[in-house]
């Protein structure tokens, strides 16, 4: 179902939810860590998703073994690069990776902005070695209250030549987009494109504040768009994509089923929506999976989930000329 002659993309990863479960255990002998389990069999029920999660904040608890191990700046550099072979094994040509430095460095209370460092170095690195192409969102954890997103945000913007825009993820009903208006001011100010989180727990209330007030021009999950029409025509229009990552929606129980995932209606709707996976390692999914099964699963014709890969690549934080030199590599490959 993945169209071989076309840029594969997955512009919805997190770096910090792909950590693989091996690496966890490397790294907690490394640092004589005490893990909830020793072998890779018995640690995988602790940070992979098993079944699924009533509900977004249980998901994002998968998360946590993986930033508990980074106890050291080389740590984030390591998974930063595996970040990257793990795309290159998973025949992506094109990936915009997203981290939350504060999340990263909270555990052993790493400096932020050698966090951000370390990650770029990481993915500079992994890209040279597995030439596949990348760029960095930089995530506010909203779950952390608003001046420790400051700080990420802080942290961010002493390398924002290296970042291409700004996200807001965590709990989303607990902290509303209306608590981070300056640090969205900030980053517009950087130079930096927004993508938000929003319409995946909360309603569609969320996506409109998003774009309106945080100035959002693309939108994660953004799922609850469904329940507005007006802001479906608004989408359409204003060529707002919608990075869908449809197992993530599952299992954490913002959709009940596949079958009925929004997805393809934003498709039939002139939506410019995408397929992504979210946070690999922890949903034991990769991108072929997501196109090969659940696009299906979702009802998606051949022809949507061509359309949803060509979407990948339109909706990319990069410039025109960027875009076509990955079509051309790839259709000349
Ligand atoms: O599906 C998701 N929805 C909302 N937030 C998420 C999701 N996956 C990960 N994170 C959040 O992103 C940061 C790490 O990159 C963490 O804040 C994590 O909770
Ligand atoms: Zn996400």
């Amino acid at each position: 179902m993945i169209d071989p002659n076309l840029p594969l993309t997955d512009i919805h990863r997190h770096l910090d939810g792909n950590i693989r479960a091996q690496t966890i255990l490397d790294l907690g002998r490394q640092f004589n860590l005490t893990l909830p389990a020793g072998t890779l069999d018995t640690l995988r029920p602790h940070v992979q998703v098993t079944s699924n999660e009533p509900d977004l904040v249980s998901f994002l608890a998968k998360l946590d073994w993986g930033v508990k191990v980074l106890a050291s700046l080389d740590a984030c550099r390591r998974v930063a690069y595996e970040n990257m072979q793990d795309a290159a094994q998973n025949g992506l040509h094109y990936v915009e990776l997203r981290f939350s430095p504060g999340y990263m460095a909270m555990t052993h209370n790493l400096p932020v902005a050698g966090v951000v460092e370390s990650v770029i170095a990481g993915i500079r690195e992994g890209s040279r070695d597995f030439n596949v192409e990348a760029r960095l969102i930089g995530i506010m954890s909203r779950t952390f209250g608003e001046a420790a997103c400051l700080q990420e945000l802080e942290a961010l913007l002493a390398h924002r030549d290296s970042i291409t825009a700004l996200d807001l993820a965590g709990d989303e009903l607990g902290f509303p987009g209306s608590l981070f208006l300056p640090h969205f001011n900030r980053a517009r100010d950087a130079g930096w494109r927004i993508t938000v989180h929003a319409g995946e727990a909360a309603g569609p209330e969320s996506i409109w504040q998003a774009i309106r007030e945080l100035g959002a021009v693309r939108i994660g999950h953004g799922v609850k768009a469904i329940e507005d029409p007006a802001l479906m025509d608004f989408l359409a229009e204003q060529r707002i994509g919608i990075e869908s990552c449809l197992t993530s929606n599952i299992q954490t129980s913002t959709v009940a089923s596949l079958a009925r995932h929004p997805l393809k209606t934003f498709l039939e709707h002139g939506i410019l929506a995408s397929i992504n996976t979210d946070d690999p390692a922890v949903q034991g999914v990769e991108i072929g999976h997501e196109y090969n099964v659940a696009a299906p699963a979702a009802g998606l014709s051949r022809d949507q989930i061509r359309q949803a890969q060509i979407n990948g690549l339109e909706m990319a934080f990069l410039s025109d000329s960027e875009k076509q030199t990955l079509r051309d590599k790839v259709a000349t490959a």
